[in-house]
Formats: C-alpha cells, sequence, structure tokens
C-alpha cells in the first residue's frame, strides 16, 4: 500500500488514497504503532458529488468528522492531482470548498479550507450538562479553577478555555481533564478535544489535548474554533486571527453575518515523504518503507525560525 506522509502545522497524517473498503481504523492502530509521529491517517477516495471525499482516523482509530489541518493536506492533493487551484471535497458532515493559496514563506505551500458547520448546540457536541442546551464562556462548576470554557461543534467536538500564560507553559491541568474527558464520564459521551488558549501580542496561542489522540503539535479545527470563541468573547476583533501553536502558526478568517459564521483556515500543507506499508499478522507487525524522499521540511522550519520570537513569552 502506497502512503504519503504530510503535515499541517506538524499535525502529522499518512494519506492514502483509494477505495473505502479498508479496515482504516486498523490501518490507523498499526500506522501509529509503526510511526509514532502521526496523529492519524488521512483517507482520500472519489465522491458522487464532490472533487473528492476525504475520512480521517485518530491514532485510537476512532473516526472523527473533520480535521481541519489535514483537509488541507488533502485540498493540495486533490487540486495538484486535478491541476486545479480549488476544489470541493466531501467530509462527513459537510461539503467544504478549498483553495490554493499564496505562498508566505518561500517553498512553503498553503492551502485554504471552509470550517463548517458551526453549532453551539451541546446535543451536536455532544455533551450533557444538567439542562444546558448551549454552554459559553463560563466556569464549569465540576472543573477546579476559574477557566471560561465554550463548548463548538466546527462538527468535531471542541470544549475551549481561555487561560493565562501560567496555565498555559504547564499543561498537566489541561492534561488531567482531557484524560477524563476522554474516558468514562457524564459529561462528553463521545470525549472532546481540549483546548487552552492565550492571547498574545499578534493573535492567540493555541494547544489542543485531541480527542483519540492526546496532546498534538496543532489541531486545525481547535485553532479556528479558538479564534471564534476569541473573537466572540472580545479577545481579538472579527477578521483574520493569526493563530500559534506548537507546530507553527496559521491564520483563521471569522466572519459573522446574521447570527451565522463563516469560518476558513489558511496554512501550510507539507509533504514528508512517500512511504510503501506491507501488511504483518499483528499489530505490531508489518513493516513501513519510505520509498520517496521530498525536502519540504526544511522550508518549513525556517518559517518556524521566523515566527518563533511570537511566543517566545510563553516558552
Ligand atoms: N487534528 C484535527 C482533528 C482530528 C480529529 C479530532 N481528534 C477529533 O476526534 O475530533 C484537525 O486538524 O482538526
Amino acid at each position: 500500500m502506497e502512503l504519503l506522509k504530510v503535515h499541517g502545522s506538524m499535525n502529522t497524517f499518512f494519506l492514502y488514497e483509494g477505495s473505502d473498503r479498508e479496515d482504516f481504523p486498523q490501518l490507523t492502530k498499526r500506522l501509529a504503532a509503526l510511526d509514532p509521529e502521526i496523529d492519524g491517517l488521512l483517507t482520500v477516495s472519489p465522491s458522487i458529488h464532490a472533487d473528492a471525499k476525504m475520512r480521517v482516523f485518530n491514532t485510537d482509530g476512532s473516526e472523527a468528522s473533520m480535521c481541519g489541518n489535514g483537509l488541507r493536506c488533502v485540498a493540495r492533493f486533490v487540486c495538484e492531482r486535478e491541476g486545479a487551484e480549488q476544489a470541493v471535497i466531501e467530509t462527513m458532515k459537510a461539503d467544504l470548498a478549498v483553495q490554493k493559496e499564496r505562498e508566505v514563506d518561500a517553498g512553503v505551500k498553503m492551502y485554504g479550507v471552509e470550517i463548517s458547520p458551526v453549532s453551539f448546540r451541546l446535543a451536536d457536541l455532544p455533551m450533557a450538562f444538567e439542562d444546558h442546551t448551549e454552554w459559553r464562556h463560563r466556569a464549569l462548576p465540576f472543573m477546579d479553577g476559574e477557566i471560561p470554557f465554550t463548548a463548538v461543534a466546527v462538527p468535531n467536538p471542541h470544549l475551549i478555555g481561555i487561560v493565562g500564560k501560567e496555565l498555559q507553559k504547564d499543561p498537566s491541568h489541561q492534561e488531567k481533564w482531557a484524560a477524563y474527558f476522554n474516558g468514562e464520564n457524564p459529561y462528553f459521551s463521545d470525549g472532546v478535544n481540549l483546548s487552552y488558549v492565550t492571547p498574545i501580542k499578534q493573535g492567540i496561542f493555541v494547544r489542543t489535548y485531541e480527542r483519540g489522540v492526546g496532546f498534538t503539535d496543532a489541531c486545525g479545527t481547535a485553532m479556528t474554533a479558538s479564534a471564534l470563541v476569541s473573537c466572540l468573547v472580545g479577545l481579538v476583533p472579527f477578521g483574520d486571527v493569526s493563530v500559534f501553536n506548537p507546530g507553527g502558526m496559521v491564520n483563521c478568517s471569522v466572519k459573522s453575518a446574521d447570527g451565522h459564521y463563516q469560518l476558513k483556515l489558511s496554512g501550510n500543507a507539507t509533504y514528508l515523504g512517500g512511504y510503501r506499508f506491507h501488511a504483518g499478522t499483528s499489530l505490531a507487525e508489518g513493516g513501513l518503507e519510505l520509498v520517496k524522499p521530498m525536502d519540504e521540511q526544511p522550508a518549513y522550519e525556517r518559517f518556524i525560525e521566523k515566527i518563533s520570537s511570537a511566543t517566545a513569552e510563553l516558552r
């Protein structure tokens, strides 16, 4: 099986193009055992009504409804395959518009993707807490501390907390609650992606503990949801928000019209190499072989170096 290793803000995936008939949960777990760097598997298959269909699997084998960083990589894959500048990609809950964008830094390929639908209804995450139907910018009484949290589905589930620099620098609080919410608990029956957001001079910084994965360098849907929440609570103005993360930086465009939100995530879509996967008989068996080395990562690392001073206060 041929695979392409890709990343968006260092959120790293194997991308597989082929039929939808494989056992993707099992394949993802095998790939994650062979390469602990990955955060999941992206699959690209034909769509009846769009240019392609994307699915995303977390490293624990669970399937998510969306993946923002992954969609940028799939956008590049489909646009380059079609020789197009834009495309429509079918995802679990919506067909999303994607387009090639101008390189911000030499050699760093950039793509913009629509993030939709957006819902603050707790039933859409799902989240259950007493008889509340939404939870916006308020401390959760069952948690310790006074962090204001917002629950939002884009459409995968996110819980976004606004925290100061100290809690951002020490991720143990976030880890404790994310582990609880993604295990047996009465509030999130399907788990949740938990992000801690801190305003910085150039925008916001977001660290995410992903459902089905753990801490990641970046989560695209979480960054976009965090940009929306930051606009709504007045941390940053509506419009273009620079969102920094442990793996780099993206731009999230947040527009509001008649109570509806238009969200776009723009950032890198970097190819790391072509791989061949040989299946074995058990999870630990099988092998991954690098068959096509690629040289895009140094340009991405130069970009990271240039923006690193923006987040120095959080290190
Ligand atoms: N990394 C992704 C989100 C992947 C899915 C997430 N772990 C979930 O289960 O909802 C992104 O970039 O959005």
